[in-house]
């Protein structure tokens, strides 16, 4: 694999103009058909990348709805998403949305959203790495601003118990199937050592030498090593596959919010048909994420087609 540098980074694109002459199409709706095999060359060769973009959608959804408040910038008038506790030196891939977006504009000026951009990486994300496929819904239009407050109290900690994390996606008409689906995205991507750190050293519904491997790259005292980073899966952390439930059934969640859905509650026989059956996973998570994106949108004459994401227009 090459170093990660979004610059060499080509996203095929099928946009055409519409018979109006106004209007795009997006023909295959895929940014990243062209891929060959699992070729990750044109993500920066870097195959995180695809956990990083599926995890900026659900960031952005959690806050406001599916409206791109996440991908601005802090201006004058207000402090934004970026800097908000669960984005703070974790949220990446805005460079990559930079170029995904700078391209859909070259194509096509002002037609494709911000907001459908991340929608439409995420799943192209989830479908690279191995995952289900599942048509996008396009036409949400871009926030004009955005609060780090808001993205403090929308997206849920990892320090959350059952009841809290099942509340939280209740209230955004997300169910417990939801909520055990959409957490299998962890069966791809990385978590520093800062929010896991508690539950390894001070937990105990955990497979004991699956702490001792932790341990070796996460010291016990905070501010020593904060930043570095474990796979959430650690078996198949690039393939978007079921073993997310599996470690949890063998106690090997990484995250406490991750082992809370299986620790004797109301969703333990939902990992335990995930675990058995990924058929099933996929399905209820294509479902899941079409909801997810489903949550407030703003549509008709409400926000803007954001010409940079960065900023407003
Ligand atoms: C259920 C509540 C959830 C909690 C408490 C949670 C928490 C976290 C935390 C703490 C990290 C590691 C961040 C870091 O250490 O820098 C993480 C990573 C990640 N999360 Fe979640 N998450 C949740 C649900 C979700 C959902 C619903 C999705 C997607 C639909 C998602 C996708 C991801 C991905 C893909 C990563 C890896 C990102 C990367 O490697 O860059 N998570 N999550
Ligand atoms: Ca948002
Ligand atoms: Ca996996």
């Amino acid at each position: 694999m090459q170093p990660a540098s979004s610059k060499s980074m080509r996203f095929p694109l099928r946009l055409e103009k519409g018979s109006s002459g106004t209007r795009c199409v997006v023909k295959a709706n895929h940014f990243f058909a062209e891929l060959p095999d699992k070729d990750f060359q044109r993500w920066g060769g870097e195959a995180r990348m695809g956990a990083s973009l599926l995890r900026l959608f659900f960031h952005d959804c959690f806050v406001n709805g599916c409206d791109g408040s996440i991908l601005l910038d802090d201006t004058s008038s207000f402090t934004g998403e970026k800097t908000a506790n669960p984005n703070r030196n974790s949220a990446r891939g805005f460079d990559v949305v930079d170029n995904i977006k700078s391209a859909v504009e070259n194509a096509c000026p002002g037609v494709v959203s911000c907001a459908d951009v991340l929608a439409i990486a995420a799943r192209d994300s989830v479908v690279t790495l191995g995952g289900p496929n599942w048509n996008v819904k396009l036409g949400r239009r871009d926030a004009k601003t955005a609060s780090r407050a808001a993205a403090n109290n929308g997206i849920p900690p990892p320090t959350s118990n059952l009841n809290a994390l099942i509340s939280r996606f209740s209230a955004l008409g997300l169910s417990s199937k939801d909520l055990v689906a959409l957490s299998g995205s962890h069966t791809i991507g990385q978590a520093r050592c800062t929010n896991f750190r508690a539950r390894i050293y001070n937990e105990s519904n955990l497979d004991a030498s699956f702490a001792r491997t932790r341990q070796g790259n996460c010291p016990r005292a905070s501010g020593s090593g904060d930043n570095n980073l474990a796979p959430l899966d650690l078996q198949t952390p690039t393939n978007f596959d079921n073993n997310y439930f599996k470690n949890l059934v063998n106690q090997r969640g990484l995250l406490h919010s991750d082992q809370q859905l299986y620790n004797g509650g109301s969703t333990n026989s939902i990992v335990s048909s995930y675990a058995s059956n990924p058929n099933t996973f996929h399905s209820d998570f294509a479902s899941a994420m079409i909801k997810m994106g489903d949550i407030r949108p703003l549509t008709g004459s409400n926000g803007e087609i954001r010409k940079n994401c960065r900023r407003t227009n």
